[in-house]
């Protein structure tokens, strides 16, 4: 920093002392030698903060995603029917990049470009305060620049994540779904889509460009401006003698070096706007309080839980589609330790009654309680761990059978291999799996030993001896609790000890199977008769 005050000071010891140029050619190159070692020390402590920088960067980033990650699955269900999967993925790797890297290498850059601008304008102070007053007039008018292309930048880069967002959440959905995508021959139309996005993504690209170049180019011009002003306005002060050249020379040096750290910092404040407006949406992320808590709320200790179901006058509507009425004054009880199968045309809402039951989603009115309960007073998560759900499609994650199966448990690290092994001969599963090469190693889950089940049976078709052998697992499961059946074979219902059937956004008919079988003119009936006519037809098929 004090480096060219003392070339100065050297220029004009030279042009006064009238010293012998052997004299001089040894004072310059002792003066060489300490500009190299101060050289090599500043070369040395760069690599230092750039290898400190790179490694903070990085935990920065991890740190960021780790939050921001946490803060999504925080979130209430209906928070993933409005905020897309390939969104929330974009948001996670590459809004955390851009924001991660404003304020790790480019923090470093831009401090370094602040703490050289400050050391040079207050050297050039030191050197003439009248000539440093004058040169800096033309600060205001930059920084107002700056402030306006700070914040435009700041938008065009939000602007840029969301529209990169929606281009993921397209990619992710098309490749998740490729055989459907497939199956219809849309490739050639989905990859113009995916075009367009990104041609969008793309003109915010080159929009972003203009004005950056614009702002470069006016700092750029402003820097020399004020090395022409130095030339004009520091020549009549050394002409007038109120300057001596070597004064004129290091004030000139520092007013190079302060036009660099300018040029340092414009880069560094585009960063930091881009990295504001990246992070805009990963504030919004990681503020959001989730509608319901996760893990707060009573528990019921295991002598208090029999298992009785109720819903009382529920009325719901999908956050999503809120016009759209899927119960309305719904009323059902399921008493504990019995079995209700719950039947009804298509999209009648048994699917919803059951994401009820686990919370995934609060009533607009009424009450769902557990023996006397409200669901909504229970502790979500001691709820979900005691409440076994079996889907039509179970979810497996990509781990070994006998971590998918410990997965259910409220413990998984407390599940021995022994209780991994009765839990599949529960689900007649345990010599499907032992057939596997690697055995309980391989894939596939069921959950833990609960009160209350829900399940949902498969529509497909199975054959006999599959049937037979789900029917069997099925009733092993059901034994000595309470289960809400979405029921589609016959041979279910029949064994249930009370059906509801849905229909028209409430309980349409519930009562014994037989009783309902009975009424003639009831929906039950009619649902019946349509499925032993379906099976008689597919019957007659298989002919
Ligand atoms: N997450 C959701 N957001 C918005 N609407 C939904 C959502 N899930 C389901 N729906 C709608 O709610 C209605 C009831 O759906 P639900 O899946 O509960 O019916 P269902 O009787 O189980 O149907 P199916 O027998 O075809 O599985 C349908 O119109 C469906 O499109």
């Amino acid at each position: 920093m004090s480096a060219p005050f003392f070339l100065g000071r050297v220029i004009d010891t030279i042009y006064t002392s009238g010293a012998d140029t052997e004299t001089m050619t040894a004072s310059l190159s002792s003066l060489c030698l300490m500009l190299t070692g101060v050289f090599l020390c500043g070369a040395a402590a760069n690599a230092a903060r750039v290898y400190l920088m790179e490694a903070s960067g990085q935990q920065i980033v991890r740190n960021l995603r780790a939050m921001v990650f946490s803060a999504v699955l925080r979130q209430e269900v209906a928070f993933f029917d409005k905020n897309r999967t390939g969104e929330l993925i974009n948001r996670l790797s590459s809004d955390t990049s851009v924001v991660g890297h404003s304020i790790t290498d480019n923090l470093s850059d831009g401090l370094r470009a602040v703490a050289q601008a400050v050391g040079g304008v207050s050297m050039m102070f030191y050197v003439s305060p009248s000539l440093a007053s004058f040169i800096l007039m033309i600060v205001p008018p930059i920084t107002v620049l700056a402030i306006i292309y700070g914040r435009y930048l700041r938008s065009i880069s939000k602007r840029t994540q969301d529209a990169l967002a929606q281009a993921t959440q397209l990619a992710e959905e098309r490749i998740g779904n490729i055989r459907t995508v497939r199956a219809f021959g849309k490739e050639l139309s989905e990859v113009d889509k995916y075009t367009q996005k990104t041609d969008y993504v793309l003109s915010l690209a080159r929009k972003e460009a203009v004005i950056r170049s614009g702002f470069f180019g006016v700092t750029g011009l402003s820097g020399n401006l004020m090395i022409l002003s130095v030339l004009y306005k520091g020549g009549l002060l050394t002409a007038s003698q109120h300057m001596t050249v070597g004064e004129l020379s290091s004030f000139l040096m520092y007013t190079f070096w302060v036009g660099i750290s300018i040029a340092g910092l414009s880069s560094f404040y585009s960063e930091l706007m881009k990295g504001f407006g990246a992070g805009t949406r990963l504030w919004e992320l990681l503020d959001r309080k989730p509608e319901f808590p996760l893990n707060e709320g009573r528990i019921l200790s295991p002598d208090q839980l029999k298992g009785q179901l109720e819903f009382s006058d529920v009325s719901f509507s999908y956050p999503t589609r809120k016009d759209a009425h899927i119960f309305q004054n719904l009323n059902l009880m399921v008493p504990a330790g019995t079995i209700m199968a719950v039947v009804g045309p298509s999209g009648s809402g048994k699917s919803s009654l059951v994401s009820l039951l686990l919370r995934l989603y609060d009533p607009d009115a009424g009450t769902i309680s557990i023996d006397g309960h409200d669901i909504r007073d229970l502790n979500p998560y001691w709820l979900r761990n005691h409440i076994g759900t079996v889907n039509q499609e179970p979810i497996l994650f990509s781990c070994s059978i006998k971590e998918n199966i410990a997965y259910g448990a409220i413990n998984p690290d407390a599940v021995t291999i022994q209780d991994i092994h009765s839990a599949a001969r529960v689900a007649n599963a345990y010599d499907f799996i032992q057939s596997f090469p690697k055995g309980f190693d391989t894939v596939v889950g069921e959950k833990g030993n609960p009160k209350i089940l829900l399940l949902d049976e498969a529509t497909s078709a199975l054959d006999a001896e599959n049937e037979f052998l789900v029917q069997e697992a099925l009733e092993r499961l059901m034994q000595g609790r309470t289960v809400m059946i979405i029921a589609h074979r016959l041979s279910t219902i029949k064994n249930a000890d009370s059906v509801a059937v849905l229909d028209q956004r409430r309980v349409a008919e519930c009562g014994q199977p037989t009783e309902l079988l009975g009424n003639r003119q009831g929906l039950f009936r009619k649902l019946m008769e349509k499925q032993a006519f379906l099976q008689e037809e597919q019957q007659r098929a298989l002919l």
